[in-house]
This record gives C-alpha cells, sequence and structure tokens, in this order.
C-alpha cells in the first residue's frame, strides 16, 4: 500500500518514522511519503492562502496550489482523505475499508481549510474523495488527525503487527464490544489482586470472564455501542467458549 501526506508542516508527520510504521517502511510493508505543500508553489513567497470569499475571519487554502500537487501524487485508483471536523467519523470499519485500498492521499488543510472547490474537482474526476474526521472538536490542521488514521490503518496491513491474532481482540474488533481489562504479573500489587479467574490455567472460563467483561465495559461505558451490538453473532461466539 502507499500513502502519501501533503502538508504545509512536513515536519509534523515525522512521527511516522518511529515504532510500527517506521519498521513497515523500512520493511517495505508500506511506501508512505510525505510532501511539502509549499513545493509547488510558484511565488517568490510560496503563498499557499488566500483570503475568503464572502469575507470573514482567517485565511483558505488556494485550489490551484493543491491542484498542481494532488495531480502530481494521486496514481490510479486513489482515495483522496481529507482530515476535517466537518466529515463524517472515522472508525475501525473506515480504518478496515481504507487498509485495503491501493493509495491513500492525505490532503493536511491549515488556516480555515481548503477550497471546497479541491474535494468538488477530484469527485468529479472520478476519484474517491473522503473527508473524516477523528472526533468532535476542532485542530489547527489536519496533521495530527493523518496520523491517527494511517496508525489505525497501517497496523492492520499483513506483517506490520507481530501477532496478527492481536488486531482481533481489539476494542472495536470483536462484535462492536470494548476491550476487556488485561493484568500481568506480579498476582498482587499494592494490595490489588489479578482476577483469580485469570490465574486459573482455564482457558474457557478466562474467555467468558473477558467476553463478559467486555460486555460490562461497553455497557458503562459506551450505550451508544450497545444499540448497534451484533447480539447473534456475540450469542455464537459465546456458544463456542
Ligand atoms: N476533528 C478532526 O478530525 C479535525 C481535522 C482537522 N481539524 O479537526
Amino acid at each position: 500500500m502507499r500513502i502519501d501526506v501533503v502538508s504545509i508542516f512536513p515536519a509534523y508527520l515525522a512521527a511516522l518514522d518511529l515504532s510500527l510504521v517506521g519498521k513497515a517502511r523500512t520493511a517495505g510493508l508500506l511506501d508512505l511519503r510525505v510532501h511539502d505543500l509549499r513545493d509547488w508553489t510558484t511565488d517568490r513567497h510560496r503563498t499557499v492562502d488566500d483570503t475568503p470569499a464572502g469575507g470573514g475571519a482567517g485565511m483558505v487554502m488556494r485550489p490551484d496550489v493543491w491542484g498542481t500537487a494532488l495531480d502530481d501524487v494521486l496514481t490510479e485508483g486513489a482515495t483522496l482523505v481529507v482530515p476535517t471536523p466537518s466529515g463524517p467519523s472515522f472508525t475501525q470499519r473506515t480504518a478496515e475499508e481504507w487498509a485495503t485500498r491501493p493509495q491513500l492521499v492525505f490532503a493536511c488543510g491549515r488556516y480555515e481549510g481548503i477550497d471546497a472547490r479541491v474535494a468538488e474537482h477530484y469527485r468529479s474526476a472520478g476519484v474517491r474523495v473522503e473527508e473524516a474526521s477523528i472526533g468532535d472538536y476542532v485542530l489547527n490542521g489536519g496533521e495530527v488527525a493523518a496520523l491517527v488514521m494511517i496508525e489505525a490503518v497501517a497496523r492492520l496491513l499483513p506483517g506490520v503487527l507481530g501477532n496478527p491474532e492481536s488486531v482481533v481482540e481489539e476494542s472495536h474488533s470483536v462484535a462492536g464490544l470494548l476491550e476487556y481489562p488485561v493484568y500481568t504479573k506480579p498476582p498482587t500489587w499494592r494490595d490489588l489482586e489479578v482476577p483469580p479467574v485469570l490465574m486459573s490455567g482455564h482457558h474457557g472460563k478466562v474467555a467468558r470472564w473477558r467476553r463478559d467483561q467486555a460486555i460490562e465495559r461497553t455497557a458503562a461505558r459506551r450505550p451508544d455501542m450497545v444499540a448497534a451490538l451484533d447480539v447473534d453473532s456475540l450469542d455464537k461466539k459465546d456458544r463456542a467458549l
């Protein structure tokens, strides 16, 4: 998979050289390229913005600069991702879907955002354009959101995680449940004990305890997820425990 990020602050994306994503790049599992939008400017001041049409505060990013940049970066079958608080929520399901795409190009807006005609132009040109939000809050730009989305997608790519099993049991992956609490040694720490069932060696009981904990947590912390629970598949998994 190829991922491109276009930003006026490419250094923001330095974190993608670290840890699992960095290792995936080195191993050739992920072709990740970061571009400075200003490399596509043509004036002495490398201008990327202008005043908003209709007036108002702040500046808007120019369509001409973005257009020449994205024309160079987008390849056949690419998905153009625009991180924005006004987009639909980015979820684990989104990450799973995007992990199957050949190329993701993240257009990181700054100021008041990118001229709306950029998304409109590429949509009408047949490019898949996904405006996506990582939460109901406003950031100063798209870079941090792009980091979140890239990490969520990259870790799903074959070979990136040491143990692919760990993706199966994570929050938002097992029948729409939050993950159960995890423990390790020592068995007692500051008078707090590891739940005895986890020390029993009885795999069936451990699996059921974890499932029960996941259901309890989901009901307590995310009642909104309970409504969407896939009870049938949950029931099937329960019967198999
Ligand atoms: N909430 C978001 O995803 C976002 C992206 C840019 N600013 O906010």
